[in-house]
């Protein structure tokens, strides 16, 4: 789990940019733009902090997951993969082996 998680996401993610814009709603997504992607990041970060002002924890994660996935696809967009910010949350914090794992992979 946990960064595997979203290195897959990220190899899928990236697929989907030679994708019909008619075969899913992640190259959708890249045909309309970067506009659309920050709109969607938007939309997700109010609907989690309106998940948390409802103290819905099931929804707070739901709506976290949403706000990833959308951050994830920016990261895309931008041919950034999500090893760049886990090595920089590690540099912040200290932790080992992310920020090694991350220099070899790009
Ligand atoms: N993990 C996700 C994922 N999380 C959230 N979403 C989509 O993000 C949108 C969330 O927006 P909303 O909650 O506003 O719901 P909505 O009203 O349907 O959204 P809009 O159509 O208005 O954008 C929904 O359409 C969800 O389906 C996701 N769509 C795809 N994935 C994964 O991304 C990969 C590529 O997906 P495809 O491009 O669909 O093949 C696959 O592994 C998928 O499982």
């Amino acid at each position: 789990m946990n960064d595997n998680v979203l290195a897959q996401l990220a190899e899928v993610l990236e697929s989907r940019k030679q994708a019909e814009p008619d075969s899913s709603y992640v190259a959708k997504l890249y045909a309309k733009g970067l506009d659309a992607i920050l709109k969607k990041i938007g939309e997700e970060a109010t609907e989690t902090v309106m998940a948390a002002k409802d103290g819905e924890k099931d929804k707070i994660v739901y709506e976290i997951a949403d706000l990833w996935f959308h951050t994830l696809v920016l990261l895309a967009q931008q041919n950034l993969h999500p090893d760049a910010v886990l090595a920089e949350l590690a540099r912040r914090s200290g932790v080992s082996g992310l920020v090694e794992k991350a220099s070899r992979t790009h």
